[in-house]
């Protein structure tokens, strides 16, 4: 499906099917809101995700976006670290055509929210143009809800934080664009026809250009308008287009290492022990819905953020919170004074049923917490035995299952993250 705006007419697209305007996929937005209080913003802000080439510099059939890491394609790690991002409204993924069936499977397998599939071009510029377009695309009589702001983001970057975004589209809105920046790690040299040297760059006055990037709508879509078929054909960065048909001069934010881009195979292998490393920096805590659960949970969320871990309370797995049960390693279910294990019974029966694509155990901690009433009460602790049975059956499905016990007064979030943190990783 190729999108295809009456005023750019051909502009940036290449070859294909007139465009679905864009319906989506699932058109509920994400409610969980997962932005901390610090970070919002009072404008509207979608995502484009190119992702429409071949990486042919991997040397693998499959492109490198669709490659597998711990068994999940690795542009679904990329898709969940903006849809986590809940002032983002609208991601739109660019594919190429053959690629747009395997890409709705994707989103469709891994439950993610707020995506459209838009078809790719032949150059990365002409597929990062459709996507711009699709978003102020009318569709279907719908009148155009344009961003304000615009970020961009190859989709073999899979390392991308809230943080960082932030600071990108705070600054595109301030400035009209806005781009990420590492130092450079070689010196840039120009070469002779003969291929000799012939002048050497002074390194400390250049940076190399990383995603994301951002801008105002009306920049970018200007920009693409303007632009010329060489640098459709031949370009790689959007700030210069900016600059160049907009008069935009970006400002430019250094980012941390984990911007870097997947491009040859070795970096799938990075990409590989980096998820792997993170995946004892995030849980699902399931509180049932008891106020005082729910409390335990506000606690320990506000610890986890001290340690860098990810910590996502909710009350249940079911409805738009199944999702967790694919996307997520790690999970607490926290019962108050209630010694039956029905409840981590069931969650694991709904790990099992959802059966999640991951090379790697899923980690199950039953967290029993003893008020101060009850514990006056003499209760005993939980069936030992029935937990080590239950911990054994689920074992064969690669879930790993922990009990563990204390009275309210023993409460001390941060000691029990380490614990945590010690235990995830597996
Ligand atoms: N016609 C293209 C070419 C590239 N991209 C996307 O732009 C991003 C960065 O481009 P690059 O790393 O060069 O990806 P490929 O072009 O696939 O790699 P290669 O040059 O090795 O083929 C990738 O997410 C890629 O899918 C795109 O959307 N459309
Ligand atoms: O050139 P490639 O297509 O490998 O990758 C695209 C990069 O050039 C681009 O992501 C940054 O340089 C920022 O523009």
């Amino acid at each position: 499906m190729e999108v295809r705006h009456p005023k750019v007419q051909n502009k940036c697209a290449g070859p294909g099917r007139p465009a679905n305007p864009g319906g989506f996929l699932d058109g509920h937005a994400d409610k969980r809101d997962t932005c901390s209080a610090a970070h919002s913003v009072d404008f509207p802000v979608s995502v484009v995700l190119p992702a429409g080439g071949t990486g042919e510099r991997t040397g693998l059939q499959t492109p490198k976006q669709f490659c597998s890491v711990l068994g999940r394609p690795l542009i679904s790690y990329t898709i969940q670290a903006f849809e986590r991002v809940s002032w983002i409204q609208r991601i739109v993924v660019v594919v190429a055509k053959e690629s747009m069936d395997l890409m709705v499977d994707i989103i469709r397998r891994f439950q993610h929210e707020k995506v459209q599939v838009v078809s790719g071009g032949s150059t990365r510029h002409r597929s990062i143009c459709n996507g711009v377009m699709a978003l102020g695309e009318d569709g279907e009589g719908m009148a155009p809800d344009r961003p304000g702001v615009v970020i961009i983001h190859d989709a073999v970057r899979p390392f991308v934080e809230e943080e960082f975004l932030h600071k990108i589209a705070t600054a595109a809105r301030e400035h009209g664009a806005a781009g990420a920046i590492r130092p450079l790690v070689s010196t840039v040299i120009a070469t002779t026809s003969e291929g000799f040297l012939d002048h050497s760059l002074e390194r400390a006055k250049y940076r190399a250009s990383e995603m994301p990037q951002g801008f105002s709508y009306d920049v970018i879509r200007q920009a693409y308008e303007r632009c010329t078929e060489t640098d459709f054909e031949f370009g790689t960065e959007c700030l210069h287009l900016a600059l160049q048909y907009c008069g935009t001069n970006a400002k430019l934010i250094e980012g941390p290492p984990t911007l870097w881009k997947v491009t040859y195979r070795k970096d799938l292998a990075a990409v590989e022990s980096v998820i792997k490393e993170s995946l004892s920096e995030s849980a699902c805590m399931i509180t049932g819905g008891r106020a005082s659960a729910a409390a335990l949970a506000e606690a320990f969320q506000k610890a986890a953020g001290a340690l860098h871990m990810g910590l996502d309370p909710i009350p249940d797995v079911t409805a738009e919170n199944s999702r967790y049960l694919l996307k997520e390693a790690n999970f607490i279910q926290v019962s108050i004074n209630d010694q039956c294990l029905s409840e981590v019974e069931a969650l694991i029966q709904a790990l099992e049923e959802a059966n999640p694509a991951l090379l790697h155990p899923l980690v199950v901690i039953w967290m029993l917490v003893i008020t101060e009433d009850e514990a006056s009460d003499g209760s005993t602790a939980a069936p030992a035995s029935a937990l080590m049975d239950m911990a054994s059956t689920a074992k064969l499905h690669q879930i790993l299952l922990y009990g563990i016990q204390f009275h309210q007064s023993e409460v001390r979030a941060l000691s029990f993250l380490h614990l945590f943190s010690f235990v995830f990783f597996h």
